[in-house]
């Protein structure tokens, strides 16, 4: 039998108490091998990848070889300290799924041990991906050449939704995930005594500066037709309150739903930060990444079908959604290869990436089966 309801909600909560930080996810790549293990091997293969060693590839071997679907799931955690007082909250300290990567792997695997029984059309590539929130781990897993013999002919991935009711299915034409980049910038001037600024080169007035300065991309350099975002998360300098402080960091993310959008950003914050390098007589070494978080675009043949196979299934509460800010590293995935991003509602008061973050898992199994039955859809396409 394919794993139902009883069999994955404990799974969900044996990974929920197991989150591991993007490369490192090596108790969570064992404890999927051995759930893989545990289903018909007929049509499976299971590929390790060296240079990623905690993703893996499962493949099922279809009735026909010339075509494969991809599915993929993301495995990270956070470094987020867990405040749910669930009894199967994370067991790592500091580490929490707190973007619900737990639900998603669930889902996959839910979606596997189906497939693993009942032979698709085509051959599916199954990739358990690491590193979604920091370290572009579809681009690596992409550019390891692992997938070149596997290579999907096009591929679909969700991603859960707090804001969207429980097992709902959100999605839209075209793009849905902003494009993202991470800006990083090390201020170095002089310190010294409080009592004599003229001696000194304070970082946390020309940060200060840096930080109001980037506040005025958006509003003044961005088309208020378009959008985008410029948020710095984390500012820290200096030690004590009469030392001026000769050192400051500043890091934050660039999101835009373009890519000429994204970039256009990035040159201002370029511009800005060499001004107020002269400005402020400093140094800062900026850092700007974006890596594989490029703008997730939906394939327009793909996703209509995508939407019109949900909204006639009387079983599934298809919503409609806008574009949202947030970003991905499938972005990059389906960059080279068409498909289609979705939202599953896991209706949670609090935001992805809260301590708080409690995701409905009622969702799960409306994904699995939401995902099997479109999936088997697709497959019956190729026949
Ligand atoms: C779904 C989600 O929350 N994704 C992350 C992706 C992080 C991108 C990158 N590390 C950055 O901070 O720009 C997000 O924060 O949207």
């Amino acid at each position: 039998m394919a794993l139902q309801q009883a069999e994955l909600i404990p799974i969900y909560q044996h990974l929920h108490q197991i989150p591991e930080l993007g490369l490192e996810e090596h108790e969570t790549q064992a404890y999927l091998l051995q759930l893989i293990s545990q289903m018909p091997q007929d049509f499976l293969t299971v590929k390790k990848v060296a240079a990623v060693p905690t993703a893996l590839l499962v493949k099922v071997s279809g009735h026909k070889h010339d075509y494969r679907i991809g599915y993929r799931t993301d495995i990270d955690g956070l470094p987020v300290t867990e405040a749910t007082d669930l009894p199967f909250a994370s067991k790592h300290p500091g580490k929490m799924h707190a973007c619900g990567h737990d639900i998603h792997m669930t889902v996959a695997l839910g979606i596997l041990s189906y497939f693993a029984e009942n032979q698709p059309e085509t051959d599916m590539i199954f990739l358990f991906q690491p590193a979604e929130e920091n370290a572009s781990g579809g681009k690596r897993l992409y550019e390891s050449g692992a997938l070149d013999d596997w290579m999907p002919d096009e591929i679909f991935a969700f991603h859960d939704n707090p804001d969207l009711p429980a097992g709902a299915i959100g999605c839209r034409l075209g793009t849905l995930f902003a494009g993202t980049c991470e800006i990083h910038a090390h201020l170095t001037g002089k310190s010294g005594h409080a009592a004599f600024p003229h001696n000194a080169n304070d970082m946390v007035v020309a940060g200060s500066a840096l930080v109001q300065q980037l506040q005025t991309i958006v509003s003044r350099n961005v088309d208020p037709i378009q959008s985008g975002v410029v948020t710095l998360g984390h500012f820290t300098a200096g030690t004590i309150g009469n030392v001026i402080a000769g050192e400051a960091q500043i890091d934050g993310t660039i999101r835009a739903l373009t890519q000429e959008m994204n970039a256009h950003i990035q040159r201002r914050v370029r511009t800005i930060t060499e001004g107020i390098a002269l400005a402020y007589d400093c140094n800062i070494d900026l850092t700007l990444h974006q890596g594989g978080y490029y703008p997730v675009e939906n394939n327009d043949a793909i996703t209509a079908d995508f939407i019109d196979y949900m909204q006639a299934k009387d079983d599934v509460n298809f919503i409609e959604t806008q574009p949202a800010m947030t970003g991905e590293d499938f972005g990059y995935l389906i960059q080279q290869i068409p498909g289609t991003m979705f939202w599953l509602g896991v209706d949670s008061p609090y935001s992805l990436h809260s301590e708080h973050m409690v995701p409905d898992t009622s969702a799960i199994m409306a994904g699995v089966n939401a995902m099997t039955g479109f999936l088997t859809h697709r497959n019956e396409l190729q026949k």
